[in-house]
C-alpha cells in the first residue's frame, strides 16, 4: 500500500485539563472550535487525502452501480388511519426522501399528500415527525435540514391539502400532541444562542414545553412547563387517547426511566400559562410510558421491578404506588418492547425473544389470547390505536427486505394476512442463510450472533467478513435487510456477522446495564471476543475481518483498534464518541452519562480515562498495526459533534502515522449538509456506501465477482 503523507497540525502543548488530580493533554482542543479558520482548513487537507483515496478503489464503481440497481425497489410504511383517511410513506426507489400519501380507503387512489423532495434540489429536507390532529382535521409535521436534531415544525389543513402559516423554530427532541379541540400542540423548545442551525457545539440545556395556538406567531405561545432547577431534564408529554389528559414524562439523560407527572385539562378553561401537575412518580427509579386510559384507569410499560418491563394499571384517581395494579406480569426470558391498545378493549403486545421479534394478542383485562403467526426477524414499525379496529405491522428480516400485515379485529378468530410485500429485483434469498450462535466472551457470558453468509461456503478462513456492533443505551440490534449487506455478500464474497452486545436492550434493563459505567469494558470484550470466534470456527481470519459501528459502535470501534489492533484488517467508525472526558460539554451529549457516567466523578473518571479512545492511542506492541481506519462525520452532526473524530484522527495520524510498520491507512471522511444520520437523502447513502466498501475492498484485498 502506497505509504500516506499525514498533514501536520498544530499541537497545543499547553492545553491540559485537571481530572481529579490527574493532568490530561489536550494538544488538539482547538478543534473544538468548528467556525475557526483552523478547522476548516484542517478539514480541507484531510477530505484532500481521503476523497482522492476513496475514489482510487477500485471496486468503488462497480459497487456504486450495483447498490444503485439493488436499491431501486419501493418502500412503504404502514397505513396509518386518521380521520376516514390513510396515510403511508413510500419511496418509488431512489428519491431522496420518502413521499406521504393519502387515499380514502386502502385500495382506492392514492395521491401525494407531502413530497419533502420539493423541498431541497439535493434531498437534504427530510420529514421528522408527524402528527394529526385527534379527527384528522390538522397535520403538523417537523422538518430537520442537513442531517441537524433541529427540526421546524409546519402545519396543514388536511382537507384541501392547505399549508397554513404556523411555523415553530427552535423545536428539537420534541413532542406533538394537539389537543382534542383542535385549537393548537404542545411541543418542546430550548433556549439558543445567535447559530442553531447544527453546526454549533453549544449544550442543549432547560427543554422547555410549550403549547402554540393555531393561527397565532410563535411568540404567543404559552409556556406550559419547564424546570428550571433541572436543566438537563427534557419535558416531553403527550394527550392522552380520551383527549381529557396531559402525561408529562421529563428524563434527565438517555436511560429508561422518567418521572410521571400529568394534568387533568378538563379543568384548564384555555391554556394560557404554566399548567397545575399531579406528581404521580417523583424519580428516576424506572420508566412508565403510557399505553391507554379508560377514564382515570390508565395502563403503562414499565421496567419499575421487572427489568424485562410489564404493564401496570395506576388509577389517578388513588394513584399512590400501593394501588398499582399488574395488568401483564414480566416475561421470564422474553422483554415487552412495546404494547398499544386496538378497538378499545384489545392489546398488541411485542416481545423480544432470544432477538426475534414475537407479536401476541391479549384482551384490555391482560389474559393472552393468541401468538400471531410470525417468521424469524424483526418488526420494526406498526399502526393500530384504541379507536381503529385493525393493526397493520412491518416484518424484516436479514434476507426479507419488508412485509407489511395488516390484521382485521372485528373478525372472530382475526388473522393477519399480508398487506403488502416487497422483492428486490435481482435477489435470490434462497441462495443465502441466517445461524444465530451463542459464543462465549471473555467472562464467560453468552453472547447472541447472527450471521448471514452464501449457503454452502467453506469455513476455511478465507472469508472478508463485516462484523457490525453497537453495546449501548439499551438499543437493541435486531434483524434488518441492508441492501449493501447483501451486495457485499453477492458480490465480494462476505459474510455478515451481528453480535448482540451487553449494552444494548436485547435482554431488558440488566443486559443494558451490564454494558454500562464500569462495566462498559464488557462491550468490547463481546465485540473482540465475536472477532476470535469468527476466527476460531473459521469463517474468517484477523486480517479479513472490517469492525463497523457508527456513535455509540463508532466508540466501540475506537476503543477495539486501540486494544486489540491485530484481531482485525480494517475498521470503519461512523459518526463516534472518542472524546470520553468532554463529551458531555456539547449538544446533547450531557444525556449519555447514563450510560457512560461522568468525567466529573473521580469514579467514573478512572474508568472513562482507560477507555477514552482519544486517549489510549499507541504505538501497537509485537510488531502490529492498526487496521486500516475509515473514520465518517459530517458538519451538522449536532447528535455527536465531528470534534470528536477531528481530534481523534490528528492524534492517531501523529502518533502512528509516520510508525514504519503503519502501511495501512488512517482516513477520516467529513460530509457536508449531512449530520448524524437521520433523514440522511437516498443519493448521500449510496456515494457514502460505494467509498466505505471501496475502502474495505481495498485494504482487505477483495476482488469484485459478477
Ligand atoms: O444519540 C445518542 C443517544 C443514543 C440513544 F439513546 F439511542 C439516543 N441518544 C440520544 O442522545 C437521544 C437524544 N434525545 C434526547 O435526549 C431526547 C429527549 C426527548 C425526546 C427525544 C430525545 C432524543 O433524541 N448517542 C450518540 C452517541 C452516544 C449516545
Amino acid at each position: 500500500a502506497s505509504v500516506i503523507h499525514y498533514p501536520k497540525s498544530r499541537r497545543d502543548e499547553n492545553a491540559v485539563n485537571d481530572y481529579h488530580g490527574s493532568k490530561i493533554h489536550d494538544p488538539y482542543v482547538w478543534l473544538e472550535d468548528p467556525d475557526s479558520e483552523e478547522t476548516k482548513r484542517f478539514i480541507e487537507q484531510q477530505n484532500a487525502i481521503t476523497m482522492p483515496y476513496l475514489s482510487a478503489c477500485e471496486t468503488r464503481e462497480n459497487f456504486k452501480t450495483r447498490l444503485t440497481e439493488m436499491w431501486d425497489y419501493p418502500k412503504y410504511g404502514c397505513p396509518i388511519k386518521k380521520g376516514a383517511k390513510y396515510f403511508y410513506l413510500h419511496n418509488s426507489g431512489l428519491q431522496n426522501q420518502s413521499v406521504l400519501y393519502v387515499q380514502d380507503s386502502l385500495d382506492s387512489e392514492a395521491q401525494v399528500f407531502l413530497d419533502p423532495n420539493k423541498l431541497s434540489e439535493d434531498g437534504t429536507v427530510a420529514l421528522a415527525k408527524r402528527s394529526f390532529s385527534d379527527d384528522g382535521e390538522f397535520f403538523a409535521y417537523s422538518l430537520s435540514y442537513k442531517g441537524s436534531d433541529w427540526v421546524t415544525i409546519k402545519f396543514m389543513k388536511v382537507d384541501g391539502q392547505e399549508q397554513l402559516p404556523d411555523t415553530l423554530e427552535n423545536a428539537k427532541f420534541t413532542s406533538m400532541a394537539w389537543t382534542h379541540d383542535n385549537r393548537g400542540l404542545f411541543y418542546n423548545r430550548y433556549p439558543t444562542g445567535d447559530k442553531a442551525d447544527g453546526t454549533e457545539t453549544d449544550l442543549n440545556l432547560n427543554q422547555k414545553l410549550y403549547y402554540h395556538v393555531l393561527g397565532t406567531s410563535q411568540s404567543d405561545d404559552v409556556l406550559c412547563a419547564e424546570f428550571p432547577e433541572h436543566p438537563k431534564w427534557s419535558t416531553g408529554a403527550g394527550v392522552s387517547d380520551c383527549g381529557r389528559y396531559l402525561i408529562l414524562t421529563p428524563h434527565e439523560g438517555s436511560a429508561p426511566f422518567n418521572r410521571l407527572f400529568y394534568c387533568d385539562l378538563k379543568y384548564q378553561e384555555g391554556i394560557t400559562g404554566l399548567l397545575p401537575f399531579v406528581t404521580v412518580v417523583d424519580n428516576f427509579d424506572a420508566q412508565y410510558e403510557y399505553i391507554t386510559n379508560e377514564g382515570t384507569l390508565f395502563t403503562f410499560k414499565t421496567n419499575f421491578k421487572s427489568p424485562r418491563y410489564k404493564l401496570i394499571n395506576i388509577d389517578f384517581s388513588k394513584p399512590e404506588m400501593e394501588n398499582w395494579t399488574t395488568l401483564v406480569e414480566e416475561d421470564e426470558n422474553d422483554v415487552l418492547k412495546w404494547a398499544t391498545c386496538v378497538k378499545q378493549n384489545f392489546l398488541v403486545l411485542c416481545y423480544l425473544h432470544d432477538v426475534k421479534s414475537i407479536l401476541r394478542l391479549h384482551k384490555i383485562t391482560g389474559e393472552r389470547l393468541m401468538t400471531f403467526p410470525l417468521d424469524i426477524g424483526s418488526i420494526v414499525e406498526h399502526f393500530g390505536k384504541r379507536k381503529d379496529s385493525e393493526i397493520f405491522y412491518k416484518f424484516t428480516s436479514f434476507l426479507t427486505p419488508e412485509v407489511i400485515y395488516r390484521c382485521d379485529l372485528t373478525q372472530e378468530d382475526p388473522q393477519p394476512k399480508v398487506f403488502r410485500e416487497t422483492n428486490v429485483k435481482g435477489f435470490d434469498s434462497s441462495q443465502y442463510q441466517t445461524v444465530q450462535v451463542f459464543y462465549p466472551s471473555k467472562d464467560g457470558t453468552k453472547i447472541p450472533m447472527f450471521i448471514v453468509h452464501k449457503k454452502g461456503i467453506e469455513l476455511d478462513g478465507s472469508h472478508p467478513l463485516y462484523l457490525f456492533g453497537y453495546g449501548g443505551f439499551n438499543i437493541s440490534v435486531t434483524p434488518s435487510f441492508n441492501v449493501s449487506r447483501i451486495v457485499f455478500m453477492r458480490h465480494l464474497g462476505g459474510v455478515i456477522a451481528i453480535p448482540n452486545l451487553r449494552g444494548g436492550g436485547e435482554y431488558g434493563e440488566t443486559w443494558h446495564q451490564a454494558g454500562c459505567f464500569g462495566n462498559k469494558q464488557n462491550v468490547f470484550d463481546d465485540f473482540q471476543y465475536a472477532a476470535i470466534y469468527l476466527t476460531q470456527q473459521k469463517y474468517t481470519s484477523p486480517e479479513k475481518i472490517t469492525i463497523v459501528g457508527g456513535s455509540n459502535g463508532g466508540l466501540l470501534v475506537g476503543a477495539c483498534i486501540n486494544q486489540r489492533p491485530e484481531l482485525f484488517g480494517c475498521a470503519v467508525s461512523h459518526v463516534p464518541v472518542m472524546d470520553m472526558l468532554k463529551f458531555h460539554k456539547f449538544t446533547i451529549g450531557h444525556a449519555w452519562t447514563t450510560d457512560f457516567g461522568s468525567p466529573d466523578k473521580e469514579e467514573d473518571f478512572k474508568w472513562l480515562i482507560k477507555y477514552s479512545p482519544l486517549h489510549n492511542i499507541k504505538i501497537p506492541e509485537s510488531g502490529a498495526q492498526y487496521p486500516a481506519l475509515l473514520l465518517l462525520t459530517a458538519d451538522h452532526d449536532d447528535r455527536v459533534v465531528p470534534l470528536h473524530s477531528l481530534k481523534y484522527i490528528a492524534q492517531l495520524q501523529h502518533c502512528v502515522g509516520s510508525y514504519e510498520k503503519q502501511t495501512n491507512p488512517l482516513l477520516i471522511r467529513i460530509d457536508t449538509k449531512a449530520g448524524h444520520g437521520f433523514g440522511k437523502p437516498t443519493a448521500k447513502i449510496i456515494e457514502e456506501c460505494s467509498d466505505i466498501y471501496g475502502f474495505i475492498s481495498r485494504n482487505v484485498n477483495l476482488k469484485w465477482q459478477d
